[in-house]
C-alpha cells in the first residue's frame, strides 16, 4: 500500500463499535462516488484521472516545460487556491522549499496572483529585471480577480520587454477548454493553452495541467507522479474501510468529528511538507466546511511548532485531533558527530542519524499528546519520491470525497466563497453591482 494508516494511537478514543457502525455508510459513500449518484457528481473527473487523462496534452506539457527550461531563468505561475497550492506544494515537497536558491539547471519558479498585495507583485517585477521570463496563467474560471490583475501587470511587463510577438511565445494559459474570459483572451492573442477539465474542480486539479506544467518545469518527473496516482487509484478502489486505508482515514476523522472534535491538525515533521498542508487545508476546508458543519483543517510542522503551538495542543481546549504524516525514508540523511569535549552534552547522540532523533521526537510527542487527550491518526508514506507524492495526493482527494459524503455535504462545491467576492466587486464599483455598493457603503460608514 502506498499510504498506510496506523490506528494504535486512537485506542481509548474510538471503540470497535464505532468502526463497525460506520463501515456500511462508507460502503454507501463509495457507491455514490463510483456510480456518480452523490451530490456534486458533475465534478468527479479526478476519480479516474490518473489512468484516463489526455495523453496528447501530457506530451505537450512536457514539451512546453522543456522549452521554458531552455529559454527562461524565471518562470512565474499565476493562480490562486486550486490553481496555485498543488503546484507549489509538489515543487517544495519534491525539490525543496529552497528550490530557487539551489544550484540547478531549471528556472527559478515564483508564484503570484495569490493575493492582492502590491508589495509582493512589485518585488517580483524587480526580481525579473534583466532575466528571461515565461509565465503560466492558471484559472479554471478565467475570471478570478487576484490572478487576473497579476496577469495584466505581467503581460504588460513581458510585452514591454520582448515586444508582442516574442511575449506571446512566453505566455502559457491553463483554463477551461472552451468558456471564460481567459480562454477568449488566449485564443485572441495566440497563447498556448492547456485544459482544466470541466469535471475536475480547482482543489482536485493538481494532477491536470494546472499542477503538471509547473511541476515539470521544476524538473520533477510527472510520469512517475501520475504512475503513483494510478497505483493509488487501484489500491484505494475497494468499498471496505477495514482493508482500504484511504476510506479508513475518512471514517476515522468522521468518527472523531461525531464525538465532538472540531479541529483536525495535519502534522508533519518535515519543513518541505508545509505547503502540502496548505493544499490539504483547501481540499478539506472547501469540501466540508458548509451547511454549518465540518472539521476545521489546521496544520503544524514539528518539531518547529512544538515550541509554539505545542502548548495549546498539549493543554488547550480539547476539541482537537491530529493526523500525522510520516515518511519511512528520509530524502537526505545526516549523522551526528563526536565532540571530545562534549561541551554541548550531545555525545549520547553520537553516530545517530537525525532521522532517528526526529523519530524519537514523534514517539515522545504522540505519547504526550494522546496522554493530553488528543487522538492521533498516523499516516505512513514510503518516501519523498514522485510516485509516493502522486499516491498521497490521490489518497487525500478520495478520502476527502468519502468523508464529505459521510458528513452529508456536497464535497465538490464552494458556494460560500462568493459572498466576499460580491461585496468586494460592489465596493470596487464593478458594473452590475450598483445597488449593493450603496447598501454596503452605508454599513461601513455608519
Ligand atoms: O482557477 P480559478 O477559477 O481562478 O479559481 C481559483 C480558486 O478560487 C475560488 O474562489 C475557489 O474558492 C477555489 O476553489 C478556486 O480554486
Amino acid at each position: 500500500m502506498s499510504v498506510r494508516v496506523d490506528t494504535q494511537h486512537l485506542s481509548g478514543f474510538v471503540g470497535e463499535n464505532e468502526y463497525k457502525a460506520l463501515a456500511p455508510q462508507v460502503k454507501l459513500a463509495h457507491e455514490m462516488l463510483h456510480n456518480g449518484t452523490g451530490l456534486g457528481n458533475d465534478f468527479i473527473g479526478w476519480v479516474d484521472l490518473p489512468t484516463n487523462y489526455d495523453k496528447e496534452e501530457f506530451a505537450r506539457i512536457k514539451e512546453a516545460a522543456k522549452r521554458i527550461q531552455a529559454n527562461s531563468q524565471v518562470f512565474i505561475v499565476i493562480g490562486i487556491g486550486g490553481s496555485y497550492l498543488g503546484a507549489r506544494a509538489a515543487i517544495e515537497f519534491l525539490k525543496s522549499p529552497n528550490y530557487n536558491n539551489m544550484k540547478k539547471d531549471t528556472p527559478d519558479i515564483y508564484f503570484t496572483g495569490n493575493s492582492i498585495s502590491s508589495t509582493a507583485l512589485s518585488e517580483l517585477l524587480a526580481i525579473c529585471e534583466g532575466k528571461d521570463v515565461s509565465i503560466n496563467m492558471i484559472s479554471k474560471s478565467g475570471t478570478t480577480t487576484e490572478p487576473a490583475i497579476a496577469f495584466r501587470v505581467l503581460r504588460e511587463f513581458l510585452e514591454k520587454k520582448y515586444g508582442k510577438e516574442e511575449a506571446r511565445k512566453r505566455i502559457y494559459c491553463t483554463t477551461d477548454k472552451a468558456r471564460g474570459t481567459l480562454k477568449q483572451l488566449a485564443t485572441k492573442e495566440g497563447y498556448e493553452t492547456f485544459v482544466v477539465p470541466d469535471d475536475v474542480g480547482g482543489r482536485y486539479s493538481v494532477l491536470t495541467a494546472v499542477g503538471l506544467l509547473p511541476i515539470a518545469v521544476s524538473g520533477a518527473d510527472i510520469d512517475a507522479l501520475m504512475a503513483g496516482a494510478a497505483k493509488a487509484q487501484q489500491e484505494y478502489n475497494n468499498a471496505d474501510m477495514f482493508t482500504n486505508p484511504c476510506y479508513l482515514y475518512a471514517a476515522l476523522r468522521n468518527m472523531l468529528y461525531r464525538k465532538g472534535k472540531e479541529i483536525e491538525i495535519l502534522v508533519s515533521y518535515e519543513p518541505c511538507y508545509t505547503m502540502m498542508c496548505e493544499w490539504w487545508k483547501q481540499l478539506y476546508g472547501e469540501s466540508e466546511g458548509k451547511d454549518n458543519k465540518g472539521l476545521f483543517p489546521a496544520s503544524v510542522v514539528f518539531s518547529t511548532d512544538l515550541h509554539s503551538m505545542g502548548q495549546y495542543i498539549q493543554q488547550g481546549r480539547r476539541s482537537l485531533f491530529e493526523t500525522v504524516v510520516l515518511f519511512d525514508k528520509a530524502k537526505q540523511e545526516l549523522y551526528i558527530g563526536n565532540d571530545p569535549e562534549n561541551v554541548d552534552g550531545l555525545n549520547f547522540l553520537e553516530g545517530k542519524s537525525m532521522s532517528y532523533v526526529n523519530e524519537k521526537a514523534f514517539e515522545g510527542t504522540v505519547l504526550a499528546h494522546t496522554d493530553g487527550g488528543v487522538p492521533n491518526i498516523v499516516l505512513h508514506v514510503p518516501d519523498f519520491s514522485e510516485e509516493s507524492l502522486g499516491a498521497l495526493i490521490y489518497f487525500f482527494e478520495k478520502a476527502c470525497a468519502i468523508s464529505g459524503y459521510l458528513l452529508g455535504v456536497n464535497p465538490f462545491d464552494q458556494p460560500g466563497v462568493e459572498s466576499y467576492k460580491k461585496n468586494m466587486f460592489a465596493l470596487l464599483g464593478k458594473p452590475g453591482y450598483e445597488e449593493q455598493k450603496e447598501a454596503l457603503e452605508a454599513r461601513l460608514h455608519k
